[in-house]
């Protein structure tokens, strides 16, 4: 065409260069397109997270009213399962009464259900038939939120977190603000946590680092002791670590338990033959039920018994 004069160069030359820039826009308009999509597809499937109900709800339910709640706890007839795992029942109906004020210690031997058991009170799961009963309500009436306000936990190998160490204290108190300088260093004191606190460089406001890697085994526990004596809770759940402190820590810890555990109704997954023999009653969990029961000399007593074999078998002092 240029050569028949029917188009110039110039007119080809500018063909050729719309051509380019329409070519290169298609093309940006397909890969634009394609992003469009995924972008789609991701927030669809945000959606669906987002509409997705938990099958235990967060919050809702009844409240037991403070002067009424005594803290009984009842698991009757209890089977569970858990859900990724339904096929291996964990408990089969199991019946045990914790009475308001007692110590009851859960014994048996490893994967036997110990934390199994203190998760259906925390109602982190269902039973699959039965009920967990505070005070002869069901669990799955009462408001979760206010449940768990009022089961405090103390861990051996606690969660703190990377803050001070009155945040850490602080940290599951239902009404922080309200609580004064004072009671943050009565319950450090309860705990044998002040005179370590005071020799820290900050005191109250040093910060524990990385899961509280700044300070020791027991001194991390003896915070989450105070953490539990500040949320004051009628319930309290004591889930004792098998790791090995030195005797002086050990002994201070072992004191701030004994002081925590007074007056409140105590859920321990023991592991140290102290608690265990001070315990009101013991719970021996064997086969998804509670096979014995009782204080220790009783349970000694049985000829052949299933406690009796777990402590012979360990007799240093570690139980499961
Ligand atoms: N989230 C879970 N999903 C599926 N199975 C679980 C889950 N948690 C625990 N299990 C299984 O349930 C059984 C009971 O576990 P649980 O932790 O209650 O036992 P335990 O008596 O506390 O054990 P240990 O003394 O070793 O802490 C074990 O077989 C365990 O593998």
């Amino acid at each position: 065409m240029v050569t028949e004069s029917s188009l110039t160069a110039g007119q080809l030359s500018a063909f050729l260069l719309y051509a380019a820039y329409v070519t290169i826009s298609l093309s940006g308009l397909s890969s634009c397109y394609s992003e469009m999509m995924k972008g789609l597809g991701a927030s669809t499937r945000l959606w669906q997270l987002i509409d997705k109900r938990p099958d235990i709800p967060i919050s809702g339910g009844s409240v037991i009213p403070a002067g009424q709640f005594e803290g009984s706890i009842r698991f009757r007839d209890l089977s569970f399962a858990y859900p990724t795992r339904s096929d291996a029942p964990i408990f089969n109906n199991l019946n045990l009464d914790v009475p308001a004020g007692s110590v009851t210690a859960i014994v048996g031997s490893s994967g036997s259900g110990k934390s199994t058991l203190a998760a259906l009170l925390l109602r982190f799961y269902d039973p699959i038939s039965g009920q967990v009963l505070v005070d002869g309500y069901p669990v799955t009436d009462l408001d979760p939120q206010w449940l768990r306000a009022n089961i405090g936990t103390v861990s051996q190998e606690p969660s703190l977190f990377s803050c001070s160490i009155r945040e850490n204290i602080l940290y599951g108190a239902n009404t922080p603000d309200s609580i004064s300088e004072e009671q943050i260093i009565q319950a450090a004191k309860e705990a044998n946590a002040w005179s370590f606190i005071q020799q820290c460089p900050q005191g109250l406001d040093t910060i524990v680092g990385e899961r509280g890697v700044l300070l020791s085994g027991g001194q991390r526990q003896r915070i989450a002791i105070a953490r539990a004596i500040v949320k004051n809770p009628r319930i309290l759940l004591l889930d004792e670590a098998t790791s090995a402190l030195d005797s002086e820590s050990e002994s201070l810890v072992q004191e701030a338990l004994e002081r925590v555990m007074k007056d409140r109704t105590v859920l321990t997954i023991a592991h140290r033959l102290s608690t265990i023999r001070k315990a009101s009653q013991i719970a021996v969990l064997e086969r998804g039920q509670v096979v014995e029961l009782g204080a220790y000399e009783a349970l000694m007593s049985i000829p052949n018994g299933v406690f009796k074999k777990l402590v012979e078998r360990q007799t240093v002092g570690l139980l499961a």
